[in-house]
């Protein structure tokens, strides 16, 4: 179970964590002084498991005094912990001490943590793979070493960023910027930031860093000396440089070398977004290295390469961060997503392929991505036959066929074609089937004139058609048939993956007649590529033309207590009245089961042996 959150100070940090939860699934609330800020009022604070406490480092004594005594585990996140510990050991409840070395603009992400104290509560194991799972890199220090590291690393950078800007207040102006180097407009950038935010805070971090501020005056004085001889800068620069090497290539100074820019001018504006193209690229291209080098490791561990649902909290949470159009930010993530994601497959040797019937956005697809995700290339293929030929002759490693519908029944062309071809079934999945009512546009039901689809999808939405719509009726072959005739006074029926997938505005979910819809698939692959093994058996059979055959069949099944799901008869195709049967029994059959089968039977073919399958595993 995921603990309760609750953030207690809702500024800067505190949204930044509410919203790093809320996309995570877990039930977070906020509580601020400032009741615009509140999500929750006082009296619900108690019901919270864990409560993050985001109010400035000199509120926390009063914070943690108004908090209702209980058993949640406090969450302390302050930059500075000698002046807010003595306040968290004296108020009695359990609490984790955290910095995130980040403001709550950056990203978590490329960040560190550091925890500085635990507590042994297991709501903090929680967190804590939460940070990890984003990516944050976790280190622990204790609470007189953080501050120390603190003064040095926060106190020294804060000190000469003010520093610079305080000396040149006077004799630079913006105007000036038109003449700065990387370097500088960087400095000049990270200064900004500084400035721009709650002095309280950087006071603090000041405060803390006292000490060592005075040493390093003192070291600028002698260093100001090293500066005029010759020798002893060459020197000291060898020295150092030995020891600051970790330059690289960094994007910072990318950014800020455009950045500095007085993008007034249509030319300057054009060059901007050349710029800014050039660094989009640079970023895939790192983002795709990373994709790399997380694929050999996850490889080496023999852990799946991609986790879908990791994905969709990623996008989630990037969706939450920005006021661009959520449909093309959603569409140019997934696509970048992709980009790494084929580059895994490239680097790990992956070329299995999954057959499906396509197009893109069709129901069948949507039931490949729920097995695989997006960790494994489909193939579109145009009919059923195709899919399973293409298994049978290896341009395909898997294949996903629908074998039967709860309103249509089976689907006589698989079955036949699973008979005749080599391939066999080894898993089985279901998907529900939900109609949409999609058209390019918004727009009342009454306004619609035309209604495009495929015969079946209009068939089995036909109650609501004559309930609520006045359109025209117009069957089309396939659903991108559909999408591809809309105009701004028509609607299609179709899958919410083909809506999402064309952008198109749903105007209605679920319109189907029949509220259950389950389609069932199984998934095949070529026969003898792999352990036959599961609870359930799909067989063909055949039994001599005579009273009573299939029933010594059926009785055998019935003597062992073998429960029967499925039974067909399909013509034989050798003259009228001769006949094969399926069957799908729930047992892996043993050979004493098929010894009794041999005896009542003409011929028997075992299709699959097989379970529900809920993820394709890749490695097996
Ligand atoms: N801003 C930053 O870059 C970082 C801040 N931190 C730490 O995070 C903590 C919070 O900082 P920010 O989010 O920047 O502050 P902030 O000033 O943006 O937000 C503080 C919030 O707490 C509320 N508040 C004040 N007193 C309160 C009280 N007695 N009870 C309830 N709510 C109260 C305020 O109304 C405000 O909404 C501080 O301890 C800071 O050191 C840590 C890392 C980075
Ligand atoms: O972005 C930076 O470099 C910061 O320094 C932001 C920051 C401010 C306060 C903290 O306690 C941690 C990080």
């Amino acid at each position: 179970m995921k603990p309760g959150i609750l953030i207690y100070g809702m500024g800067r940090m505190g949204k930044f964590f509410y919203d790093f939860f809320f996309s995570r699934g877990y039930d977070v609330a906020g509580y601020d002084v400032v009741p615009e800020r509140r999500t929750i009022e006082e009296d619900k604070i108690e019901s919270y498991d864990v409560i993050f406490l985001c109010v400035p480092m000199q509120a926390v004594g009063d914070a943690i005094a108004r908090i209702p005594r209980s058993s949640a585990l406090i969450v302390d996140i302050s930059s500075i912990k000698g002046f807010v510990l003595p306040y968290l050991d004296a108020s009695g409840f359990d609490y984790l001490s955290i910095h995130p070395m980040f403001g709550p603009d950056s990203e978590i992400g490329l960040s560190n943590i550091i925890v500085v104290k635990k507590s042994g509560r297991k709501e903090e194991e929680v967190i804590l793979e939460e940070f990890r799972k984003a990516g944050a890199v976790l280190s622990e220090l204790p609470p007189e070493k953080h501050d120390a590291k603190m003064a040095e690393i926060q106190g020294l950078a804060h000190f000469l960023l003010v520093g610079m800007a305080h000396f040149l207040a006077e004799r630079f102006d913006r105007e000036d910027l038109k003449y700065a180097s990387p370097i500088f407009a960087t400095l000049y950038k990270l200064s900004s930031r500084i400035l721009n935010q709650d002095w309280r805070m950087y006071y603090y971090i000041q405060k803390n860093a006292e000490i060592l501020r005075r040493e390093f005056i003192k070291s600028l004085a002698d260093l100001d000396a090293k500066f005029s001889d010759e020798e002893k800068f060459r020197k000291l620069f060898e020295e150092l440089g030995s020891k600051f090497d970790d330059y690289g290539n960094s994007t910072l100074i990318l950014d800020a070398c455009k950045a500095t820019w007085d993008v007034s001018t249509i030319e300057l504006l054009r060059g901007y977004i050349r710029a800014v193209d050039s660094l989009i690229l640079r970023l895939l291209e790192r983002r795709t290295q990373a994709g790399r080098k997380i694929a050999l490791h996850k490889r080496d561990r023999n852990e799946p390469i991609e986790i879908a649902d990791l994905e969709e909290v990623k996008i989630k949470d990037l969706l939450l961060r920005t006021s661009l159009n959520p449909i093309y930010v959603q569409d140019i993530f997934e696509n970048i997503m992709g980009l790494t994601k084929e580059e895994e497959y490239r680097v790990l040797g992956i070329k299995k392929t999954l057959a499906v019937l396509g197009p893109a956005g069709s129901f069948s697809e949507e039931a490949a991505l729920k097995l695989v995700g997006s960790r494994l290339p489909l193939k579109y293929c145009a009919t059923t036959d195709e899919i399973i030929k293409c298994v049978e002759n290896g341009s395909a490693d898997y294949g996903l066929v629908p074998i039967e519908n709860s309103v249509n029944g089976t689907v006589i062309s698989v079955l036949d074609a699973l008979l005749n071809h080599d391939v066999e079934v080894f898993g089985e999945t279901t998907l529900e089937i939900v109609h949409c009512l999609a058209a390019r546009r918004y727009m009342p039901l009454k306004e619609i004139r035309v209604v495009y689809s495929h015969p079946q999808a209009i068939a089995q939405c036909m109650g609501f058609i004559n309930n609520y719509l006045k359109a025209e009726l117009r069957y089309t072959s396939s659903t991108s048939d559909a999408i591809a005739l809309l105009d701004d006074y028509s609607a299609a029926i179709v899958s919410e993956n083909a809506a999402k997938l064309h952008k198109l505005y749903v105007l209605r979910k679920g319109i189907q007649d029949a509220k259950a819809n389950t389609t069932r698939f199984y998934l095949i692959r070529k026969k003898g590529s792999g352990e036959m093994r599961g609870s359930i058996t799909s067989l063909f059979f055949g039994v001599e033309d005579r009273p009573g055959a299939l029933k010594d069949v059926l009785e055998v099944f019935y003597r062992k207590g073998i429960n029967m799901r499925k039974l067909e008869s399909r013509p034989a195709r050798t003259g009228l009245g001769d006949y094969v049967f399926f069957v799908e029994v729930e047992k892996d059959l043993s050979s004493e089961d098929l010894r009794e089968l041999r005896n009542v039977t003409t011929f028997y073919h075992i299709v699959g042996v097989f379970d529900r399958v809920e993820r394709l595993d890749l490695w097996g």
